[in-house]
């Protein structure tokens, strides 16, 4: 049989398992078969002797003291126990050397109190692996070794793998801050790991609190993901994303409740490489699409390697920086829409019956209170994949402000780092996202992942590294505090998965919400067609595109170009332009060059191309080949690319240099 370090059989049979679970409660019962063997012995070799029977009693006295000596590091009680156990196992033992272990009562005393004996000593050990520690510490044992002497352990609440027992700690000595301290020696004493005791603080006291001692990994076990939880439940709904270390399911809310007085959120997935981050974010992501009233704007900078089987389900699939910055610009774009229209439906903030048709005359945008019948309004997550590098472009002001103003415009952000610390994300962007599922990471980053009340209390993501893959911490609104401590593990995805995903993403292709209006207007807006917005196979979404199908084409691209340039062909050869002509071209090698307005021209049909390629935020370094091409420089493109800003046709983005195309048909 193959045992585990701790004597646990792996994979052993029920008799096996039982005599396992028996093992710990042999012992008294061993000792009392011994001793009535020794009695028998000791009559057949000292029937009548009297010195036997001195030596024999003084033994047993002796025997009885020195326990009660050998015994004193121990608490009162099982002192007691233990003295009074040597005293009559060996006032028997004497008797019956002396008298014979049949005579008179000495077989009863043998067969009634013996197992008294060996039980009484049974349901001692049961009541210390419940409370393994806490019973001993009741005389300042556990407490005293941990530095913690006189603080007082109420009685214990034991359920099957948790035990909660109240703390009272010395008044003005000690605080709940010196119990937080002393969480890893208590786990020492009482030889677990240290995520294994935590320590919930009375909000109302400085001196009490709950311990709460977690003995056994349920966790160890991986759990496979077999599907999403709810099917076509509302985002409101809880996200299920994995199980405590209780068995207790792990679930989040992205959306508040007023009723809950729960405030909406936005997520962090932290953790280090192998962590297990990326089958964290497929939970989460599962989850999400199996609502039925949510839309997902994603952006993954690594081209959906782990969420390809998902995409199709996504409203927007943005990948690559520049299409990012893109859905960023969108997301901006759609805030105050969307804040507006759930203002004037009268919502405070999103809730499900705003993804409803409005058919509700209190929730009317209509000034003479009749029902306004407006296409309803699903909730919006958008989710940042691996998004350091879009979170340094965007800045710090310009996504605390977006993680602001998201949250009542039904909007929730998840953002995903490759590593968890304050080189990826700084502290005003870490600290404009309130909700966190910290995975494993390096220790030296913990503090980053989590608030330091929850690192105070026992949590310790830093010592799972990545060799506990899914285990994580999840803070949350919704979450009652005392859990975020707790460990919890999100389940695995492997290749089995994979079919179930997408028959996921076509569930929610066909049956998930679709952008509102409002939503897809604010994102046209700013993407043209770079925004499609999700298409049913079969289905050609073209409402949402402001740009004509058939402009693939820049130099014909009928509504980008001014209608006074429409008969120009770029491709024709175009005339050299004069030497010394008024636009700033430095560098300019020799050779053909276009004159300063066939140049202008050039440039608003490059815009044109851009923007039809849905490539909608460009700098000089998208023109290089452009100008090369041309003989123009990047300096006047620089230049041009300012003026069109002040003409409306480009409007600046957060980076310097950086330009967002507005789409033709909303240019000013
Ligand atoms: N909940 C889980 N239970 C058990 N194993 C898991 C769990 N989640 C992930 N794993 C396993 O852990 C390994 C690492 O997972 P994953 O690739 O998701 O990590 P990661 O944090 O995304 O790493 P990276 O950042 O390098 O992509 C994989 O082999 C995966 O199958």
């Amino acid at each position: 049989m193959v045992m585990d370090p701790h004597g646990g059989p792996e994979n052993g049979t029920v008799r096996a398992y039982l005599l396992h679970r028996a093992k710990p409660h042999l012992p008294p019962w061993l000792v009392w078969g011994a001793a009535g063997v020794a009695g028998a012995l000791g009559h057949w070799r000292w029937p009548d002797s009297a010195a036997a029977g001195v030596g024999l009693t003084l033994t047993s006295v002796a025997l009885a003291g020195g326990t009660w000596l050998a015994g004193k590091a121990a608490s009162t009680q099982r002192r007691i126990h233990s003295a009074i156990t040597v005293a009559a196992g060996s006032a028997w033992v004497t008797a019956a050397c002396l008298a014979g272990p049949t005579a008179g009562p000495i077989d009863d005393l043998y067969l009634m109190g013996g197992p008294a004996l060996a039980l009484s000593w049974n349901v001692r050990v049961v009541l210390r692996h419940n409370t393994e520690g806490l019973v001993a510490s009741s005389d300042g044992g556990l407490l005293a070794k941990v530095g913690l002497a006189r603080a007082q352990i109420g009685a214990a609440k034991v359920e099957p793998n948790r035990v909660t027992a109240p703390l009272a700690l010395e008044p003005g000595e000690q605080t709940n801050e010196d119990v937080a301290k002393a969480l890893a020696r208590i786990a020492s004493a009482l030889d677990l790991p240290r995520s294994a005791v935590r320590y919930t603080p009375d909000p109302s006291s400085e001196r009490r609190g709950d311990l709460v001692i977690v003995p056994e990994d349920m966790l160890a076990e991986v759990v496979e993901w077999e599907g999403p939880s709810n099917l076509g439940g509302s985002i409101a709904d809880p996200l299920v994303l994995g199980r405590y270390d209780d068995g207790a399911p792990l679930v989040i809310w992205l959306p508040g409740d007023p009723d809950a007085g729960r405030n909406s959120t936005h997520v962090l997935v932290a953790g280090g490489t192998g962590s297990g981050k990326g089958d964290t974010a497929l939970n989460l992501l599962t989850e999400v699409l199996s609502r039925r009233d949510v839309i997902v704007w994603f952006s993954d900078p690594k081209a959906f390697q782990d969420f390809a089987p998902l995409r199709p389900g996504l409203d927007w699939a943005a990948e690559g920086g520049t299409q990012t910055e893109i859905l960023v610009a969108a997301v901006e774009a759609a805030i105050p829409a969307r804040t507006r229209w759930l203002g004037a439906h009268g919502y405070r903030q999103w809730v499900p019956e705003a993804a409803q048709v409005q058919n509700d005359a209190a929730h009317s945008c209509r000034s003479d209170g009749t029902a306004c019948g407006c296409a309803g309004m699903p909730f919006l997550v958008a989710w940042f994949e691996e998004a350091a590098n879009t979170l340094r472009n965007m800045g710090d002001d310009a996504f605390t402000g977006i993680a602001q103003e998201a949250r009542s415009a039904g909007i929730s952000l998840i953002v995903s780092l490759q590593r968890p610390s304050y080189d990826q994300m700084s502290t005003s962007t870490r600290a404009s996202l309130p909700s966190v599922i910290a995975l494993g990471c390096d220790p030296r980053d913990e503090g980053f992942s989590l608030p330091d009340e929850v690192l105070a209390a026992g949590a310790h993501p830093g010592a799972w590294g990545n060799r506990r893959p899914g285990y994580c911490y999840a803070v949350s609104p919704g979450i009652p505090e005392d859990r975020y401590p707790s460990p919890g593990r999100t389940r695995r995805f492997t290749l089995r998965a994979v079919p179930v995903m997408e028959r996921l993403a076509a569930w929610a292709q066909h049956n998930g919400a679709s952008a509102d209006p409002v939503t897809a207007g604010a994102a046209s807006s700013v993407a043209g067609r770079a925004y499609t917005g999700r298409t049913a196979p079969g289905e050609e979404r073209t409402a949402l595109t402001v740009v004509d199908d058939e402009g693939d084409d820049m130099h014909h691209g009928g509504l980008l170009v001014d209608p006074e340039d429409a008969h120009i062909d770029p491709e024709e050869e175009l005339p050299d332009a004069q030497e010394g002509d008024d636009a700033p071209i430095f560098g300019q090698e020799t050779g053909h060059k276009p004159s300063p307005e066939e140049a202008r021209r050039l440039f608003a049909s490059a815009l044109a191309e851009f923007e039809s390629n849905g490539l909608m935020i460009i700098g000089p370094k998208d023109f290089m080949d452009w100008c090369d091409r041309h003989h123009l420089s990047r300096s006047w493109v620089s230049l041009r690319l300012k003026e069109a800003a002040e003409e409306g046709r480009l409007e600046a983005t957060n980076t310097t240099g950086r330009w967002r195309i507005v789409p033709t048909a909303t240019a000013a």
